[in-house]
């Protein structure tokens, strides 16, 4: 198990919603399986006027009601900082140097930008003129939250920005897919066994399927989600990020560089989609109102922040290539979207047909689907579905299922994706974060999608009754509209159902 130095985490933005709902309660997880470093304290900084009182008693909503947060509570503290306020950060230096004598933690810190994007620039130059982004004795880090930029231009600005005054390898993109223990083990599933990686190519797969579909709405993040879209919110990141673990070759070691080389890779070798043939190739949607088992859902339009007259995309399908020797003439097909009838991310490697049907004419008909399916969350595991005979007289043949899931072993607990991010960085290890170039690659892709939706009003934004699995124009995209539908208990009129 490796080392984690006492050290401090300053979350600025800590009086908002992430802090309380996401790393808050990552850490208090932490604390109880005692992997907290010794000594640590957390500084939240944000401008709202608080005491150290008021923040815990804030941290506190999210945690359970016993000693053990009680206990953990007396590790968290608060400094009103204003972004733009020099003084402010002066102020943050005292304190820091306070609290790291107080505490004992060494004067080890980790920064996390928790706040709207717009300030990290200003928070990054501020650290960097009051000296606290560098130190000969001590770590600093920088944790960069989401959205990593709004497009390619404001990107590479920004990772500009942050190394005029860290260095790339004290800079943290956080991605919480990478954090996800469904999606790390894929390296392993891929690179630990004998049996999956000769198949895992060109001439014996035949597509690649990645679908990421929320049941939830923006549920109160309109504002923000309206600028966005789902092409920014998950795709240019989660799911590309998916792809790049699916897609890359083995690195030379399981090392932060290494697998962020491979990933690099990946990226640049995306065959670019050219704003004329967007429409052909990526297919944008927006839920509007249903009735979902007798209660009525309101429609995107509808939710608060939102525009009346939005053409802001809930739902991305696209298809794709990865130019490269291994991946040649697979296609890649993605789709994500929000108000779809299920929360499930899951990845299916569709295998290529036999050579010749022997048993073309006995029991299941159509063509043979060997599908690999990664399900990513929920009841993370993996699936193999193949063909067997039916026992009995003659060669009846029906597609079975090899099932396993995480759940099935024993005293396994799945950690949160945020609480293995952070003990990572707690640990200086940036396996599981994006790096700047890889970052970049993601948005040289997404680019002309953008410019083809926002220079030609006229693609079409299909609209999708909320509780189904998007416009039916994305069927078009793939073969034969043949989607993979991860789902159980269908309503009666089978767009509706629940894991
Ligand atoms: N919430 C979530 O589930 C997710 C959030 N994120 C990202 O995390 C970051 C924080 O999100 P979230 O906590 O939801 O956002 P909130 O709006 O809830 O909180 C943002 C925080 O930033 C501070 N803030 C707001 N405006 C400014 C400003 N102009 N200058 C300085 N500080 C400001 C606010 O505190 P104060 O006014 O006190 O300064 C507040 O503490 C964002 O970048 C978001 O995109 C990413 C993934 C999921
Ligand atoms: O980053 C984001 O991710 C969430 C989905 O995360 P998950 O871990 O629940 O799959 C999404 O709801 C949100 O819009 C997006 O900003």
């Amino acid at each position: 198990m490796k080392k984690t130095k006492n050290q401090i985490l300053i979350i600025f933005g800590a009086s908002g919603d992430l802090t309380k709902r996401k790393l808050i309660p990552a850490l208090f997880d932490l604390f109880q399986q005692k992997m907290l470093p010794e000594n640590f304290a957390v500084l939240g900084a944000s401008r709202t006027k608080l005491s150290d009182k008021d923040f815990r008693k804030r941290a506190a909503e999210f945690l359970p009601e016993n000693k053990e947060t009680q206990t953990f509570a007396e590790k968290l503290f608060y400094q009103p900082v204003s972004p733009h306020e020099t003084e402010d950060f002066k102020k943050l230096k005292k304190r820091l140097e306070k609290l790291s004598a107080d505490q004992k933690t060494d004067a080890n810190y980790i920064f996390y930008l928790s706040t709207p994007p717009s300030v990290y620039g200003i928070i990054a130059k501020n650290l960097c003129e009051t000296e606290l982004s560098k130190s000969d004795e001590f770590f600093r880090r920088l944790i960069v939250e989401k959205p990593f930029g709004a497009d390619l231009e404001s990107a590479r600005k920004l990772n500009k920005q942050l190394l005029k005054y860290f260095n790339e390898n004290q800079v943290y993109r956080i991605d919480h897919y990478l954090g996800k223990e469904s999606v790390q083990n894929m390296l392993v599933t891929r690179f630990s066994n004998g049996i999956f990686e000769p198949l895992w190519n060109r001439n014996f797969i035949e597509r690649v399927e990645i679908t990421s579909a929320e049941n939830i709405g923006v549920e109160g993040r309109g504002g923000y989600y309206d600028e966005s879209g789902a092409l920014r919110d998950m795709l240019q990141n989660h799911l590309l990020q998916l792809a790049g673990f699916v897609a890359m070759e083995p690195p030379v070691v399981i090392e932060a560089d290494a697998i962020r080389n491979e990933i690099v890779k990946v990226f640049q070798s995306l065959r670019p989609i050219p704003e004329e043939k967007v429409p052909e190739n990526v297919i944008r949607g927006q839920y509007i109102n249903s009735t979902i088992k007798g209660k009525k859902i309101k429609g995107y339009r509808e939710e608060p922040g939102v525009d009346n007259n939005s053409r802001t995309e809930t739902f991305v399908a696209m298809k794709f290539f990865i130019d490269n020797w291994r991946w040649g003439g697979v296609p890649f097909y993605i789709r994500t979207g929000k108000k779809m009838p299920a929360r499930v991310t899951e990845i299916v490697i569709h295998f290529k047909q036999v050579p010749h049907h022997l048993f073309n004419n006995s029991g299941e008909q159509g063509p043979i689907d060997n599908q690999l399916v990664i399900r990513i969350q929920p009841d993370e595991g993996i699936l193999l579905k193949f063909r067997m005979k039916t026992p009995g007289a003659g060669f009846q043949v029906q597609t079975v299922n090899m099932d396993f899931h995480y759940s099935d072993l024993s005293e396994v607990r799945l950690p949160s994706a945020y609480e293995r991010l952070l003990l990572d960085c707690m640990q200086g290890d940036a396996t599981l974060y994006s790096r700047g170039d890889a970052v970049e690659e993601a948005w040289k892709f997404v680019q002309p999608i953008l410019d083809a939706w926002k220079n030609n009003p006229n693609i079409p934004i299909y609209g999708y009754p909320a509780g189904t699995w998007g416009p039916d124009s994305s069927d078009k995209l793939i073969q034969n509209g043949d989607w993979r539908y991860p789902c159980k208990n269908l309503s009666n009129d089978g767009t509706y159902c629940e894991l």
